[in-house]
Order: C-alpha cells, then structure tokens, then sequence
C-alpha cells in the first residue's frame, strides 16, 4: 500500500460530457460494502425518476461489474455498469490521475444520454484514500463495522473529509462486540459535524438516508436546464 503520494494531483482533461451529471464517488477499505451499498443505492435512485450510470473500479478483474450486473438484473441494464480495471492502486485511479474514469463515465454518458447520476465505485483501499474532485462532486466513504469499533477514532482523510461516512454492516456489530454508540459518537466528534449515516446494505436499513443525503447535495436546475 502506498501512504506518500497526496499531493501530485495531475490535472486530467475536463470531459464536457460530464457537465450537468451528478458524479457520486464511493470509497473505503476492501470489502467494507462498496458494492452491497451501490446495489441498495441504485433501485431508490431509480425509484425517484433519476437515470443511473455505475463505474466500478477493479485493479484486474470486473469482478465488482459483474456482480454489480447480476444483483440488479431486471433493475438497471447492464450496459450501464461499466467496470474500469485500473492496473495500478485503486486511489491512484481515483484521485492522482483520474483519466481512466473520466473516460469510462463519459463514454457512457455519449452512449445514455439520459443519465443523470452517475456512481463511481473506487477499489478498495486504506484510509487515505479520497477523490479527485473532477471525478465526484460527492464522496462517500464506507467503513465496515467487522473491522471493529475503534476504526471512526483513527481518522484519516476518507473518515473525516468524505463528504458522507457510512458506518456499513451494524447487523453484524453484536458478533464482533462492536459498540456502534461508540462508533457514531467518535464519528461525529472526528468529522465535526460532517454527516454520518449508520447501515446494513444488504437489507437496505439507512440507503434511503443516504439516498436522501445525495439528493440535498444535488445542484438545483437552473430554470433554463
Ligand atoms: N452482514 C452484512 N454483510 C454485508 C453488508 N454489506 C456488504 N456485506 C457483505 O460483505 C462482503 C463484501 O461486500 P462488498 O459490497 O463486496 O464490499 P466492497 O467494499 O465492494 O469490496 P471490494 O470492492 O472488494 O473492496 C460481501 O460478502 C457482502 O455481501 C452489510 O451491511 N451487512
């Protein structure tokens, strides 16, 4: 894992495409629930009359595409799941040189023009991993509640900077004698006031929370759009 390199932001080429669509980037360590939240995220987005794409980052496969694909058959066409593989870490494909996800959530903007929200799933990396403000106008982060209760109190850019934390997996907190008061409250306190949203993805318990916390970040159409 690669902890040094913050600063060397390249400064990718704007894609006009993606002008007017609302980009949501979702980080967080491996397996936390990126993609069980996406899954949960994307029928109530669709639900509220928006037009969703999904960007899926892998750094060798399409596995989390795939996957993706298969949980919301019947729900979202799989044409609009597209999955970057990266070859490299995931923040580099995210934050340092976004080029590869500009691309990939451009050509499909030119392919659907009616999308409007478009989710970009990072790979799964460490705590410091942010987003590229060219790439998302919000970002969320998600952290696994398996991986214990002291993870909101360790900080670091993605727990305290994101713009949203979602503390994923609270149906497994009793199994891991993980004290999600405690979770929320270090939260809170590390992100200044910075919204928390406490979930279980794979039953949907708070997405629609988050699914509401998007909405209020939406820009306002302009009367003329
Ligand atoms: N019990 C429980 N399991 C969950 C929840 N969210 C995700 N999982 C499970 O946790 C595992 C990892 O979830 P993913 O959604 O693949 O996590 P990810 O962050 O996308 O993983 P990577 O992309 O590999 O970093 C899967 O087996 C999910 O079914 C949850 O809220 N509760």
């Amino acid at each position: 894992m690669d902890h040094h390199h913050h600063h060397h932001d390249a400064h990718p080429a704007v894609r006009p495409e993606l002008e007017g669509v609302f980009k949501v980037g979702v980080g967080g360590p491996v397996g936390s629930g990126k993609t069980a939240l996406i899954e949960a995220l994307v029928p109530i987005l669709i639900e509220r009359g928006h037009s969703v794409g999904v960007v899926t980052n892998d750094i060798y496969t399409q596995e989390d595409a795939d996957h993706v694909k298969r949980t919301l058959h019947g729900v979202l066409e799989p044409e609009r799941i597209v999955g970057v593989e990266t070859g490299s870490c995931p923040h580099t494909a995210v934050r340092d040189d976004p080029t590869m996800n500009l691309a990939a959530g451009a050509e499909l903007i030119q392919r659907f023009t009616d999308i409007d929200t478009l989710l970009y799933e990072s790979g799964g990396d460490n705590l410091t991993l942010t987003f590229s403000p060219a790439l998302a106008d919000v970002y969320v982060f998600v952290l696994d509640t398996g991986e214990g209760d002291k993870m909101p109190r360790k900080r670091g850019p993605g727990i305290t900077n994101s713009d949203l934390l979602v503390i994923n997996k609270i149906d497994i907190a009793p199994y891991v004698r993980a004290d999600l008061e405690v979770m929320a409250r270090d939260a809170d306190r590390v992100r200044e006031g910075r919204p928390v949203i406490l979930t279980d993805s794979l039953k949907g318990t708070g997405v629609e929370a988050v699914a509401d916390f998007i909405a209020g970040r939406r820009p306002v159409c302009s009367p003329t759009a």
